[in-house]
This record gives structure tokens, sequence and C-alpha cells, in this order.
């Protein structure tokens, strides 16, 4: 729509203002000719209507002074005939009258000279008005008369005319309220008059009408001070002008007053009119101006959604794509006559569950608004992240459109990535840098404080680094600090963390040694130590090999350390004393764990020895029946250290097991028990009795412990029942499946099997009835109290009760007293074994 602009809409409204305004101003003029132009007929009318009448009036005047002179005047008749005639007389030369119908006018001379026309025979002169009544009348009395002479026969005529009669007829014709009418004499002496205050025109004005014309209608003469409509017609026999004057204020009166209304009206109308355009207009106006507004800002939004670098889906309420923009397409690779009508899941990348879109859903219909990372699939296939925000356009509650609208982060996330690498890993390695190593280590404290777990800071540095950078240079120095992160990358266990916190110093943070603080620290110690070995291996740098040894300092925190601080600091101390100590080696910031891990050392070193110079021997402990017979033995093994004492197995079965030299004890101690019984099987005192060997749950866990059971079995030719294995609950319950599987296998063979320890552990019943056991053996700790204490009293009963009901033997060790004795076999146990029957010896 074409909209005015606002000088445009004024000028147009004055225009038509104006317009109506000229066309009321030329109607109301037309009028008002029309008005003047039917009042000047009017006057024109009434002239000659007048006129008429008076011309016949003087006729009969005219014919009253025309009879023969001498004759007696018929007065009365001639009164009748004209009433306008107040008296007829008759006068001499010399104008003295001779006889009159008034008496008292005889003997009055009448001043003929000032009559019109001066003199003429035949022809009726016309005197100027006279006050009185007649000629006798001195006194007047405010009336008047005018004479009028007639010459016939050398005698003149007169009569006295009454102007009253012809105001009369006058005022009859003529509204004295609207106009005058008068009677002047061809010479332009006033006669009569209907309005007397109002004069004449003068005498020249009418001798020049009067020549020009002898009737006329003039619109707006001027007299005295008012305008008239003036129309004269002079008498067609008589020497009398009749005009009649109507006042053009008057006539025009109705005119105005109409005008005025019209005016008004028309006013209103235009008030009204332009009131109502400047209202309309200006509502226009606005709300034109809303529109351009609105268009405008339409437009800039339009700009902004294509020109916008974040994409723009809006779908409408049934979450079908109406619209995208420019950058959707850059971003997702659709075009919009792709997508146009589809639902935004063709972007779905399938990483999400249904589980996160339903949440999504929840928040935008409940909450109106979405906002989330999201990962979303191209059209080519590629996936890519983007930061998503989701608007419901909702019109009255009813949601209308969603409006989505993304920004591909993938240039982002990795400059995130790439900051936090470098906020937390040390560029040269790709390690964690200190401070991810103090964030990991603060979550490693709390987690050792909730678990009652130790774990273990090494601190690492390399021996003699500094010359190494001195003398090939800092480019050799860090491919030997890469090369050295990766080993120690490997090294460790997948969970542990390995930081470099500058130049040659890296930390190893170990989480999960346990709850045992020595078994944690000989755990450290040990990963120290291959730590130690795998740096200790040689480099190739620059193609020249080089040899680097570490400096390690051991921190172990206890589930009680809190300051991460104060434990790399301790650390750090370590691997001080470490340098201390001559380099290449590993110590721990506290000096009892540090002795006790060098005498574990020791020890460690010393059994190698003592199985490579066969150190051991085994002890046999009695097992005796209810009567104290013999049933049996156990073999104990022993330690002959060559520095003569006799070292008891707790002293370094728990070390030989971590060590992994078990395994070669086991099968030293098995080797000469089947020796042992082979032997006695020629004895016919102790051929029958059995002898039990404790088996450690990693020699058990052998893949080949069934194979070398049973091939020493076999090549000794042993009564295999007599070798009785004894096993612990946790070493079964480590993985029971394979633990059946092994003693069902060895159990073919013979093998007979007792349970160790019985009630220690977990005593899980079930596992009871599908183990293939020969024997639970009570473990002694009920024994020695089961005299004083009911409760163990009760459980050496149940396992008595149990092993009964098993079906198998129960063994109670630890028996030292008869008393003991006495109860157990009260109790229903089978066999004994404790320093009643007799210690561990030789035999
Ligand atoms: N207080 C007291 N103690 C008694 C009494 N009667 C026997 N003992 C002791 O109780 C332990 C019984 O052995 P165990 O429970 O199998 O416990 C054994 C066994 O678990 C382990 N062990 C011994 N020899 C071997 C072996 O050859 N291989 C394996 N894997 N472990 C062995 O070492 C543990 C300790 O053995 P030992 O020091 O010989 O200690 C033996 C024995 O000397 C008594 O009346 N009172």
């Amino acid at each position: 729509m074409v909209f005015l602009s606002r000088r445009l809409f004024f000028a147009v409204l004055g225009g038509f203002i104006l317009t109506v305004v000229a066309g009321t101003l030329y109607f109301l003029m037309r009028l008002r000719e029309e008005v003047i132009a039917s009042q000047m007929q009017m006057a024109e009318l009434h002239a000659r209507s007048l006129e008429d009448q008076l011309t016949q009036s003087l006729h009969v005047v005219d014919l009253s002074l025309s009879r023969v002179p001498g004759e007696q005047i018929d007065v009365s008749a001639a009164l009748r005939l004209a009433p306008y005639i107040r008296s007829l007389s008759v006068l001499d030369r010399h104008g003295r009258i001779l006889s009159s119908s008034n008496p008292e006018n005889s003997g009055i001379i009448v001043p003929t000279e000032d009559f019109f026309p001066e003199q003429g025979d035949d022809i009726l002169r016309i005197g100027s008005s006279r006050n009185g009544r007649d000629w006798n009348d001195r006194v007047g009395d405010g009336r008047r008369f005018i004479p009028a002479v007639r010459e016939a026969n050398g005698r003149l005529q007169m009569a006295s005319l009454n102007p009253d009669y012809f105001i009369n007829e006058f005022v009859h014709r003529v509204d004295d309220k609207t106009g005058v009418v008068q009677l002047l004499r061809y010479d332009g002496v006033l006669l009569i008059s209907t309005d007397e205050k109002m004069l004449p025109d003068g005498k020249q004005v009418w001798r020049e009408r009067l020549l020009a014309r002898e009737f006329d209608t003039i619109d707006n003469a001027r007299l005295g001070q008012r305008d008239y409509i003036l129309s004269y017609r002079a008498s067609r026999t008589y020497p009398l002008v009749l005009v009649v004057c109507l006042d053009r204020s008057v006539i025009l009166a109705g005119w105005r007053s109409e005008a005025l209304i019209y005016s008004i009206v028309v006013f209103a109308v235009l008030l009204g009119i332009a009131g109502l355009s400047v209202f309309y207009y200006d509502r226009m106006a606005e709300a034109a101006e809303e529109r351009k507004k609105a268009e405008r800002q339409l437009r800039l939004s339009a700009s902004v959604y294509e020109a916008s670098q974040d994409a723009f889906l809006i779908t409408d309420e049934k979450a079908a794509i109406i619209s995208v923009n420019r950058a959707f397409t850059r971003i997702t690779g659709y075009t919009e006559d792709e997508v146009l009508g589809k639902n935004p899941k063709v972007l779905a990348s399938g990483v999400h569950s249904s589980e996160f879109y339903a949440a999504m859903w929840k928040d935008i219909l409940e909450k109106g608004y979405w906002q989330g990372e999201i990962v979303n699939r191209r059209k080519d296939g590629s996936t890519y992240p983007e930061w998503l925000s989701i608007t419901t356009v909702r019109d009255h509650e009813r949601i209308t459109h969603f409006i989505a609208n993304f920004a591909d982060i993938t240039v982002r996330k990795a400059a995130e990535e790439k900051i936090r690498y470098l906020a937390y890993y040390d560029t040269l390695t790709d390690l964690p840098n200190r401070r991810l190593l103090y964030d990991r280590l603060s979550q490693a404290l709390s987690t050792a404080q909730r678990h009652s777990s130790y774990g273990a800071l090494l601190f690492i540095d390399l021996d003699h680094f500094k010359n190494l950078n001195d003398t090939r240079g800092h480019d050799t120095g860090d491919s030997l600090l890469q090369q050295v992160a990766l080993r120690l990358s490997t090294t460790i266990r997948v969970g542990d963390t390995v930081a470099r916190i500058g130049g040659d110093e890296f930390v190893v943070l170990l989480e999960f040694l346990g709850e045992n603080e020595s078994l944690a620290a000989r755990r450290a110690e040990k990963i120290a130590g291959k730590i130690r070995l795998a740096i200790g291996a040689p480099y190739l740098l620059d193609d020249r090999e080089y040899h680097c040894t570490p400096s390690i300092g051991i921190a172990l925190f206890t589930p009680q350390q809190t300051a991460a601080e104060t434990l790399l600091k301790r650390a750090d101390v370590a691997m001080y004393q470490a340098k201390s100590a001559g380099r290449n080696t590993v110590r721990f910031f506290d000096p009892e764990m540090q002795s006790l891990i060098e005498r574990r050392v020791t020890l460690e070193n010393e059994l190698r020895d003592a199985l490579h110079y066969k150190q051991f021997i085994l002890h046999y402990q009695p097992q005796v029946d209810r009567n104290g017979r013999s049933v049996g033995v156990e073999a104990l093994v022993r330690w002959q250290h060559p520095d003569g004492r006799i070292i008891p197995p707790s002293e370094f079965i728990e070390l030989a097991e971590e060590t992994g030299l078990i395994v070669s004890l086991g099968s030293w101690v098995l080797e000469t028990v089947v020796a042992r019984l082979s032997e006695w099987a020629n004895d016919p005192e102790r051929s029958h009795l059995s002898i039990a060997v404790n088996v450690s749950a990693r020699q058990f866990r052998q893949p080949d412990f069934v194979e070398i059971v049973s091939r020493l079995v076999e090549a000794a030719g042993i009564d295999a029942s007599l070798l009785r294995l004894e096993l612990t609950e946790s070493l079964l319950l480590e993985n029971m499946e394979e633990a059946i599987a092994t003693m069902t296998a060895l159990k073919k063979q013979g093998v007979s099997f007792s349970l160790d320890d019985f009630g220690t552990g977990y005593s899980s019943l079930a596992y009871l009835k599908v183990l293939p056991l020969d024997e639970l053996k009570v473990d002694q700790s009920f024994v020695r109290d089961m005299l004083f204490d009911e409760k163990n009293a009760a459980i050496a009963r149940a396992i008595v009760n149990l092993g009964q009901n098993l079906g198998v033997t129960v063994i109670a060790e630890g028996v030292e007293t008869d008393a003991q004795w006495q109860f157990l076999i009260e109790n229903g146990c089978h066999s004994f074994q404790g320093y009643l029957f007799g210690h561990p010896s030789e035999m």
C-alpha cells in the first residue's frame, strides 16, 4: 500500500478543505446572487405594478382636472373616484384659488413656479410635497399633501393629493422592513417615501439615470448608510418616477443565516473530516511506521538468520523441518530442499541413548528450553560435536514451532582439548604434568581413605642427566626423556599414573597396593625395581648406545595420609637419599620401611640361595587317632640357614609366595614327601602313615600341577591315598571351578585332600558339598581356647558335626593338652595333631 508522506497528506487534506470551502463559497455566492437576482426581479415587479397603479391614479386625477373650465366641480364624485384627492381647486392665471372643494383654500395664492414641468398645457404638473393636509392647513400636524395642476383653457385646476394613500399602497406591497418605496418627481424631487429618514439620490443622479433609461433595476445602490436593490420606473404619462428600494441587508439576512448554518455545517464536517483524517493518518502512519520497523526487524532478523555462523533449524509443532539457514547446510552438508518436511532425526548420530533424547524432550516440553552438547551426523556420514539450543515458540500455550540453533564445536573442542592438554600435560613426553599429578594424587588420597588401601608415590630422577644434556645437547636429552617416559608408561599398570614434573624428574603414582603396610611397601619396591630395570636398559641416542640409571624415592601413603604436597616432598627426599646411597637405587622415605625392605631383599636373595643350595629340610608332625595311634604326619618345611638357625616357615613362606619361589620350594617339598612315602612303603611300621603337605595357592594354580603330582606319584609307585594335599579355604575360593577340576583330576589318581585352617576363612558351606574333600582340619585357634571359650567350643563341635554329615574325617590341630584331646574325642573328632602327640621333627 502506498502511504503518503506527512507533507503530501496535509497538502491533499488542505487541498480538499480548500476545494470544499471554495465550492461552498461558490455555492453560497451563487445562492446570494440568485437571492439578489430574484429580489431585483421582485423590486422591478413592484416598481412596475406601483408605477402602473400610480399612473392610473394620476390618470383619474388628470381626468378630474381636465374638465372644461367653468364647470362646477363635482367634488364628491371626484373624491369617490379618487380617494387620494383631498381637494380640487380652480386657480386664476396668477395662481389664486378661485374656488375649491375645500372652501378654506379660496383666495390662497399657489406658488406654481416650483411645479414640474414648469409650464405646459394639457399636462399634469406636479408640485413639491408640502406640509399640512391642504393649502389652508398651516399647522400640518405632520401631514403632507402634494399639489398637482393642469392648465386648460387658460385656467388652472389643481388637486391636492393625499400622499398617505400612496404610502399605504406602497407599504401594502413592499414591507417597510424590507424596503422603501419612493415617489420622485421627474426632476428628482422626493414626493413620497415610505421611510422618511431615507434621503433619495440627488437630482443630478436622477437626471443622468433617467436620461440613460426610463426604468432600470440597480443592485448595490448606496442610499444613506445602507445598500439597496433599487428599481425605478418613470411613469408612462406623468412626470413621476416610482422607486422601489429593497434593503440588501434584510434581503440577504435569510441567505446569510442559511449561509452561516451551511458554513457551520460544512466547517463542522470539514473539521470532522480533517480531524478523522489526521487521526487515521496518524494511526496509519504509526501502523506504517510499526510495519516498517517490523519489516526492518524482519529483514534484519532474516539477514542475521541467513548470515549467522550458527546453524538454525525451525520445525513446525510436529517437528517437521520448515526452514534451515545457510550455516545449517555448511555444517551438516544437507541443503534446505533435502531436509524440508523431515524430522531432525536425520542428523542423529546414534551416539546418544534413547534416555538421553527422552530427557532432552522432557526439558523442551516442560521448560520450553534445552541446551547442551550433542553429537550429530553430517550428510557424508561423519559425526561432529555441536552445542545445541532448542526453544519452543508458543501461541497461547500451544507450541507452534521448535527452533534449534547449533554450532559445530569440533574446532572449539579441539582447542579446549589442546588447552586442557597444555594445562595438564607435558608436551615433550605427553605425560601428565605436575598439575595433573596433584589432581590425581588428591583423588588417590581420598580413594585410599575410602578403601583403606595403601598407595605409593615414586619420585624418579635420572642419574647424571645433566651431563648428557651438557655434552650431547638438549635434543638428545629430550630424546632420552621421551624414551624414559615411554618405558615408564609401559612398565606400570593401567590406572597408575606417570607424570613428568620437570627436567629429568618423573613421578609414578601407585594405587591400591593393599591394606597391609609392609605388603604395600614390598609391592611398591617391586614396581620401583621393575622401573629401575626398565630405565636401566640401554638406549639408542643419535645412533649411539647410552646407559642411564634412575634414583627412585618412595613415599607410601596411608589411608590417613592427606597432604599431596607433603607426600611429594617425602618422595623427593627419599629420591635424594637414593642419590646419596650411590644412585641407581631405590629408597623409602620411612627408615623402618627401608630396613624392612632391605631385610626382605636380603631374605629373598638368601631364599634363592637356599633353594639353590638345598638348605630346606622337612619336619614331620604326627597325627593320631582317638587311641593315640599314629595315622599320619604333616610335613612342615624348615630352612636351615647357613648361620645355623632353623628358620620357621612363618618367616619365609609369604616372601616365597610373593617372589614365586614357592613354586620351586613346593615342588621340592612334594618330591621329598613322595620320596619319604616311597621309603616308608617298605617300612611295615610306617607304611600305613599318610603325609599331609601344605600346597600354596600359586603352586596349586600351576597349569601342570596335576601332571607334576601324578608324575611324582607314578614315578615313586606309592599309594597315592597316603599323599594328602592341604589346601586353604582362600585358595579354593579364588577360582572354585578350576580348583574343583584340579582336585577332581588328582582325586582320580587317588590323592586325598584336607581343608586346612577350616573356620578361619569365609567358611562357605555351599562349596563344601561340591569339593572332593577327604578331611576337614579344625584350625588350632579354635582348639586353643575351646575349653575356656564357649564360642570356640561350639565352632569346634560344629565343624566335627559338619564333617560327619559330609562324610569326611575331621582332624583337630594344635592339640596341646589331654583335656583338649578328651573334649574333641567326646565331640566325635577323628584325628588329632599337636604338641601333645609330638612336635614337628625330622623323624
Ligand atoms: N602352637 C602350636 N603350634 C603347633 C602345634 N602343633 C603344631 N603346631 C604348628 O602349627 C603349624 C601347623 O601347620 P599349618 O597350619 O599347616 O601352617 C603352616 C603352613 O601353612 C606353612 N607351611 C609349613 N610348611 C609348609 C610347606 O612345606 N609348604 C607350604 N606351602 N606351607 C608350609 O607354614 C605354617 C606354619 O608352620 P609351622 O611353623 O611349622 O607350624 C606348624 C606347627 O609347628 C601345637 O600344639 N601348638
